[in-house]
């Protein structure tokens, strides 16, 4: 019901996203590709009830982590990061800073020191009582080996539109993908004529990486040209039918054809500058679904146990 600004801290924990940022840019020395996994961890919060960060939540009397859902589960990554930055947190002001907003802050300077645009981060949300049921979980998040028509009506359920689902797909210009997300596509058809010759190229070395049968936890990265640097080179792969997953393509290929989604796509390999507009303004779209806010919910002391927990 409330509504969230850019200052609510600014009284109550100055410093906060300071110790963020700088707890993030630490951790991305030592891996890369924490980054990835931070962005999508504000994703996975917000597509799952709302960004409330259920998502955070460990399996506890009377929970089910979501943790353990098929989107989630051997594939989320950043939970030490977020727990090093509430630690800290929790010393320079405690029982202030949600673990919802730690995870938007998170999630905008990991963005950030990729190369990828900065914007002000919106805050005052609260942390859920609950998780979301497994099978819940599994529902809101889309499913790699979506049809466009899934993808805009999933996004469209979160309250987000085509411009978002574009803009918002452009995260996987960064980070990597299990064989197992996107196998099916890479064995499902004979490399034959059924691909122009360059995408049988591409075809050939993701086979090569992740083999038919095993291997499904090796990784691939999710843009192909510069999977370090947020930039817009993920939507020049979609041109070119170089799209990791199915649902990557299904935003530039001829059979779905949706006209408005693909001059998007196009407009964003012709214009980073347009892309990191959009970009921003939708990921701020998406930090706002279901939030908590004023006397709803409770600002965690732990990310991983609901307060009541201790008691
Ligand atoms: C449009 C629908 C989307 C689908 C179907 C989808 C699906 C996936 C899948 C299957 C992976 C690989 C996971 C694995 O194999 O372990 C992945 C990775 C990733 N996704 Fe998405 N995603 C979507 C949208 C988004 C959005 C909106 C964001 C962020 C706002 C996002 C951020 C990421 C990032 C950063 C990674 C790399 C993670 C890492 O390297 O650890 N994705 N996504
Ligand atoms: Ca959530």
């Amino acid at each position: 019901d409330g509504v969230l600004s850019p200052y609510y801290y600014l009284e109550s924990c100055p410093l906060a996203e300071e110790i963020v940022r700088h707890t993030v840019e630490g951790a991305l020395y030592q891996d890369p590709r924490i980054a990835a996994g931070l962005l999508r961890l504000h994703f996975h919060d917000c597509f799952v009830l709302g960004c409330d960060a259920s998502v955070l939540l460990d399996d506890a009397d009377g929970i089910v982590s979501e943790k353990n859902a098929v989107p989630n589960k051997n594939s989320l990554r950043g939970f030490e990061v977020i727990d090093f930055i509430k630690a800290l947190l929790e010393e320079a002001c405690p029982l202030t800073v949600s673990c919802a907003d730690i995870l938007a802050i998170a999630a905008r300077d990991a963005v950030h020191l990729r190369g990828g645009p900065t914007w002000d981060v919106y805050l005052g949300r609260k942390d859920s009582l609950k998780a979301a049921s497994i099978s819940t979980t599994n529902q809101m998040i889309p499913a790699p080996n979506s049809s466009l028509e899934m993808l805009i009506s999933n996004f469209k359920d979160h309250g987000l539109d085509i411009v978002d689902l574009v803009s918002l797909s452009g995260s996987h210009t960064i980070g990597r993908s299990r064989c197992v997300s996107f196998k099916d596509r890479i064995y499902g058809l004979p490399l034959n004529e059924e691909y122009d010759e360059r995408r049988s190229i591409f075809f050939h070395i993701l086979r090569s990486i992740c083999p038919e049968s095993g291997g499904d936890d090796k990784v691939v990265p999710l843009d192909s040209r510069t999977s370090r640097r947020f930039d817009n080179l993920y939507y020049i792969n979609l041109l070119r039918g170089e799209g990791l997953l199915h649902s990557d393509n299904a935003l530039a290929s001829e059979e779905d054809a949706e006209e408005s989604v693909l001059s998007l796509v196009w407009a964003y390999a012709e214009d980073q500058e347009l892309f990191f507009q959009h970009y921003t303004e939708s990921i701020i779209k998406m930090g706002n679904i279901n939030v908590l806010t004023g006397i709803e919910g409770e600002v965690r002391h732990n990310c991983r146990f609901v307060n009541s927990y201790y008691h």
